[in-house]
């Protein structure tokens, strides 16, 4: 596979090991009718805790990108999400992991938002408000704007 990765914290080590395995990650940007697009802090106790994200989290075994979302966005925010739209993949190199992301758009849901893990929310626009936003968050931002303006 040819992807670009993008490399946080370089300066901050890594495992030893030079082949990291690679952990699959579901992400949601949730649009609302107003083309607003729901942003979440990372609660405490997570790495990057208080960060701003889209809403998700790691597949589970036997699970694929939309299984995963389902779940965690039921299990994060309280939401069953209707349709889910694959939309762009990023490699992001943390020390704490390599991760692939798979950002998906949704523009259906059913049940009222509630934080279950504590964390904030915020229906954002471009440019974003919130601070700080995770480093592997940060080209979605780009690309949505890019989006917004072709
Ligand atoms: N949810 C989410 N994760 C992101 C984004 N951008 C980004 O780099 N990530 C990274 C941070 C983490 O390394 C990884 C998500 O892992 P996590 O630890 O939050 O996932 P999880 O909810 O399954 O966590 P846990 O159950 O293991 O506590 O993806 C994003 O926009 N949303």
């Amino acid at each position: 596979m040819n992807d670009r990765v993008l490399v946080v914290d370089a300066d901050r080590q890594r495992g030893d090991s030079g082949d990291r395995p690679v952990v699959d990650v579901a992400v949601g940007i949730l649009i609302d009718s107003a083309s607003r697009f729901l942003l979440t802090s990372r609660p405490e106790g997570k790495v990057y805790a208080g960060y701003w994200e889209f809403p998700g989290g790691k597949l589970e075994a036997g699970e694929d990108v939309e299984q995963a979302l389902r779940r965690e966005l039921q299990e994060e925010i309280g939401v069953t999400i209707g349709a889910v739209h694959a939309w762009r993949e990023a490699l992001v190199d943390y020390p704490h992991a390599l991760v692939r992301l798979h950002f998906c758009k949704v523009f259906d849901w059913t049940g009222a938002l509630h934080m279950r893990e504590g964390q904030q929310f915020s229906w954002e626009r471009l440019p974003v408000c919130c601070r700080p936003v995770l480093a592997g968050t940060v080209p979605v931002l780009e690309w949505l704007a890019a989006e917004q303006a072709a």
